[in-house]
């Protein structure tokens, strides 16, 4: 188990009636992205990333070139026609994990640009992603076990590079909304490393802190994350019904889900730990979210689904203390699930209340003031995302051991 740095400060406590009374640090988000220190958090580097490239071998240059320019070229309506032109190239000449991986990132995010360049509903007609981009992203996903659609793996974990060795952070591809996107993705990041430590009370907490910045990474003046190109894929999607033809791959249309949080690894592997049983519905989808994650850590949580259980060690031990702090892991993580329903909740509302206002700014997205159709509609086989996220939260405290 991966632990915080040694002799590292601890987060400040969470007070009792924790969710909303949460320590909020005082710092701005672009301040602490800037250092990369949380203050009161042990945290001083993101986990490692799927791969420290952030450039490919000069023969990718095309994709390169495309992937850094795509905030302009998607608010502009030129990517179509720039992948249009875009050179053919195998993925044979990349080299080992890190390049796939980041071949990964760039040829999914070009894709989600290509087909959903002019916003909201409107994907491209007939749904066929070209051959040029459809034959290597699918070489490329193939050869590392994941599907060949924008994922958390690489939305987030892939997405990440130092600015400088004091730990800077900055993404390395972006969307329309830089600056809000930037936010998004590098909180989730640090949720991520914050639940690390994990099966300590303190790791689920640390993250709960942690993810309190993201208001203020969606607060952003420039903000408004494009919930089309980052959320959308094609499966049970009302804009692309029959899937998405991978050209020179299939004839037949391939139906994939869009990204999720859903798919990060280290909500899966404390549910497993804790012994969180959720209903049949989300245990659907959630296992279903499973095939998004890279296969190691696919594995890691089948790992410790298989592994003795640790509720029932802790019952059978009859140790007070034990079943004490193994409460306050399921406390933290139901408190954990409560607060992200506020944000979601917010954003949402947010979301719609601007395009009602029609206030989208200049620079925003191409979805920039229309409601988040994308968030409202998709997610967990057609029942609303509001009744799944709280059925899994009170699930999770169900998980309690009573006295
Ligand atoms: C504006 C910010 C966010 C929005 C709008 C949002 C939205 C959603 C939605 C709609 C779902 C339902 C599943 C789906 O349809 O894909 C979901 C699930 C989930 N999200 Fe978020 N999310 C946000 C930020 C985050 C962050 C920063 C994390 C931290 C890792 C996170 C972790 C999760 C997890 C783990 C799930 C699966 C449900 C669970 O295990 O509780 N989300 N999110």
């Amino acid at each position: 188990m991966l632990g915080a740095r040694a002799g590292g400060v601890h987060p400040p406590p969470i007070p009792a009636g924790r969710s909303l009374a949460l320590p909020m640090p005082q710092e701005n988000l672009p301040e602490l992205l800037r250092s990369c220190v949380l203050p009161g958090c042990a945290l001083t580097a993101p986990p490692s990333p799927l791969s420290t490239k952030t450039e490919l071998p000069a023969p990718y240059g095309p994709w390169m070139e495309i992937a850094h320019d795509l905030p302009r070229l998607i608010t502009s309506h030129r990517l179509r026609s720039h992948v249009h032109q875009m050179p053919q190239l195998s993925a044979r000449h990349l080299r080992g994990r890190e390049e796939l991986h980041l071949a990964h990132l760039v040829l999914s995010f070009i894709t989600m640009g290509y087909l959903w360049q002019e916003g909201g509903s409107r994907s491209v007609t007939p749904p066929v992603l070209p051959q040029n981009l459809a034959v290597p992203f699918w070489e490329v996903s193939q050869a590392l076990g994941l599907p060949p659609i924008l994922s958390h793996a690489d939305f987030v974990l892939a997405n990440w590079r130092r600015k400088n060795p004091n730990g800077n952070l900055d993404t390395i591809i972006s969307l329309p909304g830089a600056e809000s996107l930037r936010g998004f993705i590098l909180v989730t990041l640090l949720v991520e490393k914050a639940a690390v430590p994990g099966i300590k009370v303190g790791g689920c907490c640390r993250a709960l802190w942690v993810f309190a910045h993201l208001e203020s990474a969606l607060r952003h003046p420039r903000g408004v994350l494009d919930p089309h190109m980052l959320a959308c894929g094609w499966k049970d999607n009302p804009a692309m019904p029959g899937g998405l033809v991978y050209e020179g791959v299939s004839d037949e249309p391939l139906a994939y889900s869009g990204g999720s949080a859903a798919q990060s690894t280290v909500l899966h592997a404390f549910d497993e730990l804790l012994g969180i049983r959720h209903s049949e519905e989300s245990t659907a989808f959630l296992h279903r979210m499973r095939h998004y994650m890279p296969p190691p850590h696919r594995a890691f949580v089948e790992e410790i689904h298989r592994a003795p259980s640790l509720r029932q060690h802790v019952l059978s031990s009859g140790d007070a203390r034990l079943c004490a702090a193994f409460n306050r892991c399921v406390s933290a993580l139901a408190d954990f699930r409560s607060y992200h329903i506020t944000i979601v909740t917010k954003y949402i509302a947010v979301a719609a209340a601007k395009a009602k206002a029609g206030r989208a700014e200049p620079g925003d997205g191409p979805a920039a003031g229309k409601p988040p159709s994308a968030l409202e509609a998709k997610g967990t086989g057609g029942s609303h995302i509001f009744s799944f996220l709280k059925s899994v939260r009170d699930t999770t405290r169900e998980g309690l051991i009573r006295a």
